[in-house]
């Protein structure tokens, strides 16, 4: 079930109309037979394990034994997910995202989706992707804020996050931690792993240790239409963060994304050049008197 931002046009359906409300999610628990590290005679004897959120990754087991051993705490929800998926921009990022959640939904999971809202191109409150396709979602500063936005009750019982433009949150290393982790949920994360001038984007790339898979997309080449796997900036600007689409930014493969440069450079100076053959015509035109 996909949950709809709180936008201000939209109706935001009531939540006991999802089904996947009435369910509650049982605290899980481990036969101990399973648990892999649990040895102590004292657990032996129980046949259920009440498994706790990690607190720090301490270990501690109650033992018969004297010396006691550090006592194991574990999450108490199925072990989560975090799928990752980069490539430059116009690779398919966002479609592939939205696709993944609309299955996740189709098969009766609860999701939500959450973008920076430094992304303003098309809608503030949806993903957008290059063709059109879009999915409501809570555009949002930071990821820390997310569950407090959705509702605590809420978020406890949602099964996928799904991240969008994923550059942009400095706190996605320790979201995507806690909710895979901690809090059992699936989390797909869309976003570029390097910026326009190839270099690593965000927090993108220090998440890769904790993933479960990474896809690498391509897009075609502006000049060539091979495999595109950089982004070319078109602009002067310099600055990492610039919003935009197709007016500041192009797909290229590597042999253009060097010679690319110097034919967006070479065509900056003829336009240049022209202007002031322009402005200097028009000035010493009689009509300009
Ligand atoms: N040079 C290009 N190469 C590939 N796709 C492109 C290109 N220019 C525009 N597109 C369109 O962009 C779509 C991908 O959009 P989107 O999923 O939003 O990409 P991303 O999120 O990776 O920027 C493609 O399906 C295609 O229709
Ligand atoms: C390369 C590059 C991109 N950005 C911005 C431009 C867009 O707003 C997003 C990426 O959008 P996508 O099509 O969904 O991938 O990031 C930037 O700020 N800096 C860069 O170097
Ligand atoms: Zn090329």
């Amino acid at each position: 079930m996909l949950f709809m931002c709180k936008m201000n046009s939209l109706f935001v359906p009531a939540l006991s109309n999802f089904p996947s409300f009435s369910k509650q999610i049982p605290p899980s628990y481990l036969p101990f037979s399973e648990y892999p590290f649990c040895t102590s005679s004292s657990l032996k004897n129980s046949h259920f394990l009440h498994l706790k959120p990690l607190s720090s990754f301490a270990c501690s087991m109650s033992t018969s034994s004297k010396v006691s051993a550090p006592r194991m705490e574990v999450s108490r929800l199925p072990s989560g997910e975090i799928h990752v998926i980069i490539g430059p921009m116009f690779a398919g990022k966002t479609t592939a995202l939205l696709r993944r959640i609309q299955s996740e939904s189709n098969n009766g999971r609860s999701v939500a989706i959450i973008k920076s809202n430094k992304d303003t191109r098309y809608e503030l409150d949806s993903i957008v992707t290059h063709d059109g396709a879009k999915l409501s979602c809570w555009a949002l500063p930071d990821l820390s804020s997310f569950r407090e936005k959705i509702g605590v009750d809420v978020y406890d019982k949602l099964d996928v996050i799904g991240i969008d433009e994923a550059q942009f949150f400095e706190d996605l290393y320790g979201f995507c931690c806690k909710a895979a982790d901690h809090d059992g949920k699936t989390v797909i994360v869309a976003g570029l792993d390097g910026d326009y001038m190839r270099r690593s984007f965000g927090s993108v790339l220090d998440i890769i240790p904790l993933a479960d898979s990474v896809t690498k997309l391509t897009a075609r080449c502006e000049f060539c239409g091979k495999r595109a796997f950089f982004t070319l900036r078109k602009t002067e600007q310099t600055q990492t963060e610039l919003i935009g689409g197709p007016d500041v930014y192009m797909p290229v493969c590597r042999l253009h994304y060097f010679n690319g440069q110097a034919v967006i450079e070479a065509a900056r100076i003829v336009l240049e050049s022209q202007s002031i053959k322009r402005d200097s015509y028009l000035e010493a035109s009689p009509l300009s008197n």
